[in-house]
């Protein structure tokens, strides 16, 4: 069963076309990573699956439903880039991670005794159970990441997809996140991510899809990262969209690279 399908997809902001002719299929217990230099156009592939950003062109169907007539939304856990919450919004962990379940209980209803297992378990699952009355500010950068996948794995979504969930994570939680990772695969759920690198993920990944400059240039097992980005020191500053943006040859040398 095909979760996501993504067929001859344009999408521009401002009259800027970003992504041309992208089409992407991801089945059911599938873990899919989508590669590509900053600016290529990954966030706006997944913000557009999701419904974030408006179609211009092509289609988009989510469980099979065409996008425009999907409802289940409860079926896809999404874990954006950043945590907004660090921005002076003084939620705890667990009430965060408890506003996962609005979309599976409606906002009228107050939360029973599944929606406060789901929260448990999925503060659990990222290993952040003891943190739960903590504000989200004082926790790590790592830790408030967990606790976004944490948010997402409450509502016990079919398919999660994540933004980049490890930039500038430490190593611990880049570990702990691989895990709730896998143990969510292993539970029959799918998985699309957008990474600058995988790192402990690169062994769940099914599939990897370089874009580049806005179109799909490989398609495969995950390319191995070159130059740079191969050290094992390579601390990766995310901002460099001050230089030209990278090559596709850090992650898909020539010879790999497939036709879309
Ligand atoms: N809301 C927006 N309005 C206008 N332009 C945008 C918007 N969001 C993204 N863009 C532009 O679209 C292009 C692709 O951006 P996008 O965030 O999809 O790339 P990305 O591959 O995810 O990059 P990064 O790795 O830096 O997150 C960039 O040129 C960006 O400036």
């Amino acid at each position: 069963m095909s979760i996501v399908d993504v067929r001859h997809l344009a999408v521009g902001y401002e009259g800027r076309e970003i992504l041309h002719d992208v089409s992407l299929s991801v089945d059911r217990k599938e873990v899919v990573a989508i590669l590509g230099a900053n600016g290529s156009g990954k966030s706006t592939l997944i913000r557009t699956v999701l419904g974030l950003v408006p179609i211009a062109r092509g289609e988009i169907d989510l469980f099979e439903t065409p996008q425009r007539r999907f409802r289940q939304w409860a079926r896809v856990g999404y874990v954006p880039q950043r945590l907004g919450a660090g921005s002076g919004v003084p939620a705890t962990v667990g009430e965060v991670v408890a506003s996962g379940r609005l979309a599976r209980r409606g906002i009228f209803r107050l939360p029973g005794a599944a929606d406060r297992d789901a929260v448990r378990d999925a503060l659990a699952d990222v290993g952040l159970l003891d943190r739960a009355d903590d504000p989200v500010a004082t926790l790590s950068g790592g830790q408030q990441q967990r606790t976004l996948i944490a948010r997402a794995l409450a509502g016990k979504p079919d398919l999660l997809v994540l933004d980049e969930p490890t930039a500038g994570v430490d190593a611990a939680s880049q570990e702990a996140f691989a895990a709730s990772l896998r143990r969510f695969g292993d539970n029959g759920g799918t998985i699309l991510l957008v990474a600058h690198e995988l790192g402990p993920l690169r062994p769940l990944i099914d599939r990897a899809v370089v874009v580049h400059e806005g179109r799909i240039a490989y398609e495969g097992a995950p390319p191995e990262p070159a130059g740079h980005h191969a050290e094992p020191d390579h601390d990766h500053v995310h901002p460099h969209a001050v230089q030209p943006a990278a090559g596709i040859c850090e992650w898909a040398p020539t010879d790999r690279m497939a036709a879309n």
